[in-house]
């Protein structure tokens, strides 16, 4: 049976009473279908890369095509009677089985044996994180927090963990160098608290070399586990650039300000045993035996009482949490002036031109 006006009109009241927020992209879903069914077919302009939610809205409602009004009704409705208590119920006893939780190309996560790993995929472009990326994982954090695993793992996928940021984004942003560098702050500000307010064990298993933002994000890890054919590099005035994700406070609070400046001024590249002398990294091991080792002793983990390792983690973290916030706002804000320097666009333009690399 077809659904009637009415029945969309009842379901668009029950979607304001569920007691369990759906997640993003069910909400996403919804909104994009009640749009189809009320006004058809997307009929206004993308917003731009920076506007983060009105563009996924946009881009789900428009995936829709041109999906009929009735049976984007239909949908809707058949959508929220998914979502009704009984079925809220039946979905919060799902036991955390090897499944893949979020579909993106470039940002693979999946969930077994107690834990959310959350994987860089771009093996080609040694896992050089893109806007898309940086917003998959904000969603992917997101998710993670309130899922049924107990810590939350990332690793990279391939021969690299990490490259850092994608250097061509600062060509593919749209507007103007000020209005890309004003955005740029926004998103990174953004993707940086979603690390310093995660409430469940964040665990680094660092396969290999590591660039970047994905050597200071560490800093606000829990544990950090690497091969010894990992090295981290942290190039920002090679690159005309300036700390982030916290790490102008938290490695000189983790190694000294001495070594910290060594890494975070001057460049140098530490080698993983240098990392775990110096506080950055928990333990090296093997590149050998490193992925066997170390999955067996995090499935040991998560075998742990979760609450128990959440409210410890909250005590460790609940007296830093503004001093990181504030940490957080002032890298970005000074970032955002170093984009626009021209340090920094020399720099950008001599990799991107293959003049040079680290
Ligand atoms: C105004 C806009 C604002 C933007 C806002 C962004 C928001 C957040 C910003 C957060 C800031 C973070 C700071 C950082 O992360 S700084 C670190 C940046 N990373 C780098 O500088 C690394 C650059 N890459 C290299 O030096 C080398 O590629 C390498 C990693 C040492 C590997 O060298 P190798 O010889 O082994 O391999 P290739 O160079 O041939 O690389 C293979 C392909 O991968 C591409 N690649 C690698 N890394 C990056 C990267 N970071 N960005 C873009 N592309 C990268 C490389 O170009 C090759 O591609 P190709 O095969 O097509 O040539």
């Amino acid at each position: 049976m077809r659904a009637s006006q009415q029945d969309f009109e009842n379901a668009v009241n029950q979607v304001k009473l569920l007691k369990k927020d759906p997640g993003n992209q069910v909400k996403l879903q919804l909104y994009a279908l009640y749009k189809q069914a009320t006004d058809g077919p997307c009929n206004v302009s993308k917003p731009g890369v920076f506007d983060l939610v009105n563009k996924a809205k946009w881009e789900a409602w428009n995936a829709l095509g041109s999906l009929p009004k009735e049976t984007a009704r239909q949908n809707y409705v058949d959508l929220v009677s998914s979502l009704s208590p009984s079925s809220e119920a039946s979905n919060q006893g799902k036991s955390g089985a090897d499944v893949k939780v979020q579909e993106s190309k470039d940002i693979v996560v999946t969930s077994e044996d107690g834990i959310t790993k959350i994987m860089f995929n771009r093996p080609p472009k040694k896992n050089a994180i893109t806007f898309q990326m940086y917003q998959d994982i904000i969603l992917a954090l997101k998710n993670a927090s309130t899922d049924n695993s107990a810590i939350t793992v990332f690793t990279g996928a391939g021969d690299y963990y990490c490259s850092g940021n994608d250097l061509t984004n600062f060509t593919s942003a749209s507007g103007g160098m000020e209005k890309a560098a004003e955005g740029g702050a926004v998103l990174l500000r953004e993707f940086v608290n979603s690390f310093i307010d995660f409430p469940k064990p964040l665990v680094a298993v660092v396969n290999g070399p590591a660039v970047g933002i994905s050597v200071t994000l560490l800093g606000l890890f829990d544990a950090v586990y690497a091969s010894d054919k990992a090295t981290f590099h942290t190039p920002f005035s090679h690159l005309g650039q300036s700390p982030e994700a916290c790490s102008s406070y938290t490695f000189p609070k983790i190694m000294g300000s001495a070594k910290a400046t060594e890494m975070l001024l001057f460049g140098k590249k530490l080698t993983a045993r240098e990392a775990c002398a110096q506080g950055l990294v928990t333990e090296v091991f093997p590149d050998s035996t490193f992925k066997k080792e170390i999955w067996t002793r995090l499935k040991a983990y998560a075998k742990l009482p979760p609450n128990s390792m959440r409210i410890s983690k909250q005590l460790i973290r609940k007296n830093e949490k503004e001093k990181l916030h504030a940490v957080n706002a002032e890298e970005c804000s000074t970032l955002k002036e170093r984009w626009l320097s021209e340090e920094c666009i020399n720099a950008i333009m001599s990799f991107l031109s293959r003049k040079s690399k680290l």
